[in-house]
């Protein structure tokens, strides 16, 4: 599926269906930990605590969805945020509030110091850092989180898409999430069936976030 049909999809579930941000997000982000749960408890490499990298938009919103129900699965885990919580928007902004009044650990990375040291080597990352919102390679601290995050031994898992991925023509940044599994939403994205992509994907599963099957259909999801 291309990005901007994608992206259609939950505007029109939004606007036209009156289905609510905060619920699609709840949905994306719920889904998404049982994956990374399932994952963690499967792989030998999968390690507990988690560190959720999160960016500017509703990809690192639905982190903090993730971050709240993988504690609830018995998951240690700790957000870094690029951004400062007072600068986050919308559904992110509020599930970001509901993360802090619920005592989860988030640190506000402001340097590549910073991300050096508050990712450890062994824990599971997991990129929420940027979306279908991405244009071009990831900028300045983004790029330096994707590259720290490809140093550790741990997990990786992409959310939505691997950072520095574009989504329609599966090309790589020069630094781009390289994940061992990508949990993306809706339907897979159209580049993610070229070959220059399957590196930095991983497996593949999609989620679904409870838009309506007629809305689906329109857009020919199965
Ligand atoms: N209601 C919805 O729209 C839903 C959205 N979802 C999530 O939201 C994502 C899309 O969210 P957004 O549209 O907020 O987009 P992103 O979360 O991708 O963030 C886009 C923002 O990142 C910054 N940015 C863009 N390119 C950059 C670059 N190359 N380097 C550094 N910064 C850059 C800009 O500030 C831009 O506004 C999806 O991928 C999905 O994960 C899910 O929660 C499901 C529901
Ligand atoms: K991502």
């Amino acid at each position: 599926m291309k990005r901007e049909d994608v992206r259609r999809v939950d505007q029109i579930a939004i606007e036209e269906y009156g289905m609510l941000g905060l619920v699609l997000m709840e949905n994306a982000g719920r889904g998404a930990a049982e994956r990374i749960a399932a994952l963690c408890h499967e792989s030998p490499r999968g390690a507990n605590p988690v560190c959720i990298l999160c960016g500017p938009g509703n990809n690192g919103g639905d982190g903090y969805v993730i971050a709240r129900h993988l504690e609830l699965l018995g998951f240690s885990v700790h957000i870094l945020s690029l951004v400062p919580l007072d600068r986050l928007t919308g559904d992110a902004s509020a599930n970001a509030s509901i993360a802090a009044r619920a005592g989860l650990t988030i640190q506000i990375a402001k340097s590549d110091e910073d991300l050096d040291r508050w990712i450890a080597d062994d824990e599971t990352v997991v990129d929420c850092l940027l979306g279908t919102g991405a244009t071009g390679a990831p900028r300045g601290l983004y790029g330096d989180a994707v590259t720290q995050a490809n140093k550790r031994r741990g997990l990786r898992v992409a959310i939505d898409l691997p950072t520095g991925l574009d989504c329609d023509t599966g090309a790589p940044a020069e630094v781009t999430f390289r994940a061992d599994l990508t949990v993306t939403f809706v339907a897979e994205k159209e580049g993610f069936s070229k070959p220059a992509a399957k590196p930095w994907l991983g497996t593949v599963q999609v989620v679904g976030i409870g838009v309506p099957q007629a809305l689906l259909n329109d857009f020919k999801v199965a």
